[in-house]
């Protein structure tokens, strides 16, 4: 009875083998032993466990204070900087690179009663991204033109700003950006045909670097019948105002 009780409250009380390891590591493991990519602009939401991000937000706040510290700002005494590092790591986490974290949005489908393959654009779509070098603004404007499958569903026109939100919110360059976005919508609504023209300002080439104010950055990416069609492609890219 009483060494029953005993082994009982032993192991009640044993430590975890993961006590003290920081959940940055125990997550990167996670995406490790699946073999995943854990780049800046990878999303890894599927490998963080309830209550893990809440952790999250207080190992970045730590380590964070740490570069604070390090440029030798006064936190203690500078009431404009004593929770700096607390704002930082929520905007990292739940603001500005939430696209890494959080899981896809969901996306409404509705039946092509009407079988329509007529070209459909939307935009421009606000891009707030920053770039994976200097974690700096990328702010821009996308268009993105479909051209939908007559026997696949069609999605709500707003989703499209939201996977764009979603792919835009991480550390990124514009040309994996704007690849990674035309493959989700690729995948989510497998239409005939998808057009997608990024432009945007990269604020390492404006607020540093070389300080050059005007320049934009503009790529494209065609699939299916806008690669094949010259004269589909030319409509797309005659429809979208951007010079507005
Ligand atoms: N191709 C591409 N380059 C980008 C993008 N965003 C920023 N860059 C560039 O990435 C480069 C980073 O270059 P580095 O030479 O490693 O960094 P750096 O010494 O700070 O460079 P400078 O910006 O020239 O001062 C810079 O030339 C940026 O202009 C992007 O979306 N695509």
């Amino acid at each position: 009875m009483t060494s029953s009780l005993i082994s009982a409250g032993l192991s009640t009380t044993r430590p975890s083998t993961d006590e003290g390891v920081p959940v940055s590591v125990k997550i990167r493991e996670r995406v490790k032993a699946a073999k995943q990519r854990f780049h800046a602009n990878d999303n890894i939401a599927d490998f963080i466990q309830p209550g893990e991000l809440e952790a999250l937000l207080d190992e970045v706040e730590t380590k964070m204070q740490g570069v604070l510290d390090s440029l030798v700002i006064d936190t203690v005494n500078d009431h404009n900087t004593e929770s700096t590092a607390r704002r930082v790591a929520k905007m990292y986490l739940n603001e500005v690179f939430k696209g890494r974290y959080m899981p896809t949005p969901r996306i409404t489908e509705f039946p092509n009663a009407e079988h329509l393959n007529e070209l459909m654009i939307v935009g421009p779509i606000t891009v707030r991204s920053a770039c994976s070098h200097h974690f700096v603004p990328v702010i821009g404007r996308l268009w993105i033109g479909v051209m939908p499958n007559q026997s696949t569903n069609v999605i709500g026109l707003s989703k499209y700003a939201r996977l764009a939100e979603w792919v835009m919110s991480r550390p990124q360059i514009q040309e994996e950006a704007v690849v990674q976005l035309a493959d989700l919508i690729m995948k989510k609504t497998r239409p005939d045909g998808l057009a997608l023209v990024m432009e945007a300002n990269h604020y390492c080439m404006s607020w540093r670097g070389v300080r050059d104010m005007d320049s934009k950055m503009l790529n494209s990416v065609m699939r299916g019948v806008f690669l094949k069609d010259a004269v589909l492609r030319q409509e797309f890219l005659s429809l979208i105002p951007r010079q507005k």
